[in-house]
């Protein structure tokens, strides 16, 4: 697993970009035959992809950082397939998933396997630390209410579907949800937005590999950017605004951890105001 430390906004500013890549770019999540880890110390979220070969599950193991027998031993998880189609096996119990289906799976639970259905399979993964127990649910992509946000003069039509939240599947603290921008539409978040209560983290996928996702991040005054390729993840901390403009539409699983699950809990930020 590897580890990300927390960063203060005061260094962005003396970070090139390479630096500024390390620190808060997921690349490579998902490599096959392999579940990959990166352990960000910004609220103790894990990102993470299983990548299965069809007819070889993978098992979601325990790793030195968390200093516990199982990987949900204090944790909970979420996950979603962004390629493919499989299942997630939750101690006895199969949960067949279709691509863009999320599975929530609470604390406890001893073992977790991914299995692929066919070739190309990828579930992402999310995790945070967890103080209470709820139990796995499943979410279906096309069971989820959409919520139509945004406007064709503005680039940004797109549909926002929460699977994981205060009124959805039930977590200790993990907030989940997708959202696919429609064709010609290429601006998410928009007005962008902080939230001093909670980290995020955009999994951009569905975005053509001739394509990219130009990122914004940093404080709203003195904002950086992240050329994101497709299946990339990107760490906001608390501070950092984050949007995105594609060359393309594409689709992105949000997820967040930290002091409260209130969805509408932003500082949003006015366009007109950003540097
Ligand atoms: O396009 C959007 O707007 C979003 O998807 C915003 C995210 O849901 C988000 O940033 C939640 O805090
Ligand atoms: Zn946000």
């Amino acid at each position: 697993m590897e580890i990300r430390h927390a960063t203060h906004p005061s260094a962005l500013a003396a970070l090139d970009t390479d630096q500024l890549r390390e620190r808060f770019l997921v690349e490579d999540l998902f490599v096959a035959g392999e579940v990959k880890l990166v352990y960000s110390h910004e609220d103790r979220v894990v990102v993470g992809g299983a990548s299965p070969l069809p007819g070889t599950p993978l098992e979601l193991e325990p790793a030195d950082a968390l200093r516990a027998d199982t990987f949900l031993a204090r944790r909970e998880l979420a996950v979603v397939v962004v390629r493919g189609s499989g299942s997630v096996t939750v101690d006895d119990t199969e949960h067949k998933l279709d691509a863009r289906d999320c599975a929530y799976v609470g604390r406890g639970a001893t073992v977790v396997r991914f299995q692929a259905a066919e070739e190309g399979t990828r579930f992402y993964l999310f995790s945070t630390p967890s103080h209470a127990e709820f139990p796995t649910e499943v979410a279906r992509y096309e069971d989820v209410d959409a919520l139509h946000l945004g406007d064709q003069s503005t680039s940004n039509v797109r549909e926002i579907r929460k699977f994981v939240h205060a009124d959805g599947i039930r977590s200790s603290q993990l907030v989940l949800g997708m959202t696919t921008l429609a064709p010609g539409s290429v601006w998410n978040t928009m007005p962008p937005h902080t939230h001093d209560r909670r980290t995020e983290a955009y999994l951009y996928f569905d975005l053509p590999d001739e394509h990219r996702v130009v990122h914004l991040m940093g404080e709203p005054h003195a904002t950086r950017n992240l050329v994101v390729r497709n299946e990339e993840v990107v760490i906001s901390p608390s501070w950092s605004v984050h949007s995105g403009a594609g060359t393309h539409a594409y689709s992105f699983v949000w997820a967040m951890g930290g002091e409260n699950q209130a969805y509408d809990d932003v500082e949003p930020v006015a366009v007109t105001d950003l540097r």
